[in-house]
C-alpha cells in the first residue's frame, strides 16, 4: 500500500518555484531518505505530506486523504524539523505529557528511555537547549510518537558525530521492533545509507530520481587512469551521456563516472590498459548527478 502519493505536485511562493512537476509513491513500512541540494525543495515537500503546506498544483494523498488542515491524517504523522516551538516555561518532561495526549501509539518508556540515554535532563527547559540537544529531543519526540508516518527534516543538525551515530542506531531499532513509514531529509547521505531502504532525490525543485538505495549503488563506476587510456579503451566506446563526470586530477589523468547500464560487459581490456576501477561513495554521486552542470571546480578556474 502506498502511504503518501504524489502526482504532478507544484509549489509557489509568489514567483519562486520551490517544487514542480513531482510525482512519486511512498510504499507503507520503508525508510525513504529525502535527499537534495539546498533549496531544492526537501523541507516544502515534507511540510505538505504533514498538511502544513497546500500544493499550488497537483494531487498529494497521505493514507489516500488530502493532508491539508486535515486531522484525521494529522493524528497519523509526525514532522521532527527545527521550527518545533513549545512555550518558554516547559520542561523536556511537561512537553513528553503534553505531546503523548495526541498520539495513541506513543511510548512513554521508551521517551524517558531515550533521554536518559542522549543524557538530556527532563527537568530543563526546552528553551534553553543547545541546538544539538534540542535536535535530539525533537527527534525523541518523533521516535516516541510512533506514528505511521514519521517525517524527519534534517534531524541532525546540530548533533555531534558521537551523537549522530546514536540517533541512525536508534532510529532502526526502533523502527524493526514497530515498522512504519519514515522519511528523512538530509545531506549527510553517507552517514545514513546503512538504514536507508529507499532514495528519493530531489534537484532544482524537480524529482530525479526514486530508487531502492541498492539500485543507486550500483547506479554508476569510478575509473582512475591515463587520459589517453581511458580514451583508447573506454570514452571510445561511450556516447557523452553515459560520461556523468570527468575530472583531471594530475596532468594527463582523468578521473570518470560513468553509468554502469552504458559500460561495456568487458572491463578487461580497461584493467589491462593500467585504469582503476573504483565504487562511487552515494554521496559522491548525489553530488554529481545534482550538480548543475557537468565538470566540476576546475572548470571554474580555467576561464578566463
Ligand atoms: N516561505 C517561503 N517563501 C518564499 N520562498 C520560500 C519559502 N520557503 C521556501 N522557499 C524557497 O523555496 C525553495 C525550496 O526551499 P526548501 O526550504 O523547501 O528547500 P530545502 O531543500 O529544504 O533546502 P535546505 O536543504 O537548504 O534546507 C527555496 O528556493 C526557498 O528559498
Amino acid at each position: 500500500m502506498s502511504v503518501v502519493v504524489g502526482y504532478e505536485l507544484y509549489k509557489r511562493y509568489g514567483k519562486v518555484q520551490a517544487l514542480g512537476d513531482v510525482s512519486f509513491a511512498i510504499e507503507e513500512n520503508t525508510i525513504t531518505g529525502l535527499i537534495g541540494r539546498n533549496g531544492t525543495g526537501k523541507t516544502t515537500l515534507l511540510k505538505m505530506m504533514a498538511g502544513h503546506l497546500k500544493p499550488t498544483q497537483g494531487k498529494l494523498r497521505v493514507f489516500a486523504q488530502n493532508p491539508f488542515d486535515n486531522l484525521d491524517v494529522a493524528g497519523k504523522v509526525f514532522l521532527v524539523d527545527d521550527t518545533m516551538a513549545f512555550p518558554d516555561s516547559f520542561t523536556l518532561q511537561d512537553i513528553l505529557r503534553e505531546v503523548a495526549v495526541f498520539y495513541p501509539n506513543w511510548n512513554s518508556q521508551i521517551a524517558q528511555g531515550l533521554l536518559e540515554y542522549f543524557l538530556l535532563n527532563p527537568q530543563q527547559r526546552h528553551s534553553n537547549l543547545s541546538k544539538g540537544s534540542k535536535s535530539t529531543f525533537n527527534a525523541i519526540l518523533g521516535i516516541a510518537a510512533r506514528c505511521p508516518l514519521t517525517l524527519l527534516d534534517e534531524p541532525t543538525t546540530g548533533m555531534d558525530s558521537a551523537v549522530r551515530k546514536d540517533f541512525y542506531r536508534v532510529l532502526l531499532k526502533d523502527y524493526l521492533e514497530q515498522p512504519r513509514t519514515i522519511i528523512l531529509s538530509s545531506h549527510l547521505l553517507g552517514e545514513l545509507e546503512d538504514i536507508l531502504e529507499d532514495i528519493l532525490l530531489l534537484n532544482q525543485g524537480g524529482l530525479l530520481m526514486h530508487k531502492p538505495i541498492l539500485d543507486l549503488k550500483q547506479y554508476a563506476l569510478g575509473f582512475r587512469g591515463s587520459a589517453q587510456a581511458l580514451r583508447e579503451s573506454l570514452l571510445n566506446r561511450l556516447s557523452e551521456e553515459a560520461v556523468l563526470h570527468r575530472e583531471e586530477f594530475v596532468k594527463g589523468s582523468l578521473y570518470l563516472v560513468i553509468k554502469t547500464e552504458e559500460l561495456p560487459e568487458d572491463f578487461e581490456n580497461i584493467r589491462s590498459s593500467g585504469v582503476e576501477i573504483l565504487p562511487v561513495a552515494l554521496d559522491d554521486l548525489c553530488n554529481i548527478l545534482t550538480a548543475p552542470r557537468k565538470g566540476g571546480i576546475d572548470d571554474v578556474y580555467k576561464r578566463g
